[in-house]
């Protein structure tokens, strides 16, 4: 996946990602009131409303983009339909041609990691038979608990060719607490950015690694470090727009043949429509929104690597 990625990436010229985070707040009221005249205002009413607001944001931007990056907490938190409508739109943005990125943020010890990997990427055994369950591209892993929390997702990548994003340095407010605390002199971010780059080394796709990071776009000092500790690991990169990541900052995410890191924005663009900049749409063409939400990403990030 990761080469599929890579290339989604040189075919549309657009180093970013689409975060599908579906929070009933930025669903136009037309919508909503759609899905609950069939479903009621019930779990099943939010994730038909959750759905449809995917469906027409991926069918007027797939054409721009290489991939999705869908929040799974913005499906749990409607329960058993809300986990239908994340499937229902990883499978629609793969029947796209769209990389999936589920943000699931998983890892715990070793026999439980393994479940949730092989539930998120790989096939689960019933009986003679598998079943790829939620069967996204790559999932986020978070390295807290150590190497037998992250080998399993390793493991399934390397049979199914899938990708890990490992959680280095995120972009929240508070990430410094933990992550930015000295151990030998060394901030602990850098030690996990190591981490992935040997671990990467086991998971070469052509010229990146399945193994990847996620760095926030928040820290544009720390991503060039780290940037340069791991060569060969693709950078998620969340926090730009709606947490003030801008493409000025990002150049030294990326690696000098201007791959080695995609960009997530999710408020940005699903919710592009209720932005001054975008209000000319008006609510109604909420999807219309997105699209020029998108294309403007795209010239800043880019525009920035030119000007670099
Ligand atoms: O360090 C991290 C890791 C993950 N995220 C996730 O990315 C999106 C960001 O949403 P925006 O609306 O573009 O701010 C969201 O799903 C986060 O859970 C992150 O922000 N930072």
């Amino acid at each position: 996946m990761i080469n599929q990625l890579v290339s989604n990436i040189k075919k549309t010229g657009a180093p970013i990602v689409v975060g599908l985070d579906p929070m009933l707040g930025y669903i136009p009221e037309h919508v909503q009131k759609k899905a609950y005249a069939e479903y009621g205002e019930t779990l099943e009413g939010a994730a038909e409303a959750i759905w449809q607001f995917n469906k027409a944001i991926v069918d007027n931007t797939y054409d721009l983009i290489p991939a999705v990056k869908p929040q799974i907490a913005m499906y749990e938190q409607f329960g058993i339909p809300g986990l239908a409508a994340f499937k229902k739109t990883t499978d629609y943005c793969k029947e796209k041609g769209l990389a999936v990125i589920g943000d699931i943020k998983r890892g715990d010890i070793g026999s439980t990691s393994k479940a949730y990997a092989v539930g998120h990427l790989g096939r689960v055994q019933v009986g003679n038979k598998t079943f790829a369950a939620f069967d996204e591209d790559f999932v986020t892993v978070n390295p807290y608990l150590g190497s037998d929390g992250v080998n399993p997702f390793l493991d399934v990548c390397r049979e199914e060719k899938k990708g890990v994003f490992v959680l280095v340095k995120t972009s929240n407010p508070s990430s410094g607490e933990f992550q930015d605390q000295l151990v030998g002199g060394r901030p602990i971010y850098e030690l996990v950015g190591e981490k992935v780059a040997a671990w990467g080394e086991e998971l070469m796709g052509d010229d990146y690694s399945y193994v990847g990071a996620v760095v926030g776009a928040t820290y544009p000092e720390m991503g060039r470090v780290l940037r340069r500790i791991m060569p060969k690991a693709y950078i998620l990169v969340p926090g730009y727009g709606a947490q003030g990541g801008r493409g000025k900052d990002l150049v030294h995410f990326f690696n000098k043949d201007g791959l080695g890191a995609i960009v997530n924005s999710s408020r940005g663009i699903i919710a592009a429509y209720k932005q001054e900049q975008y209000a000319r749409f008006g609510e109604a063409n909420f999807a219309d929104a997105s699209r020029a939400a998108v294309k403007d990403m795209i010239d800043d990030i880019k525009g920035a690597l030119e000007h670099e």
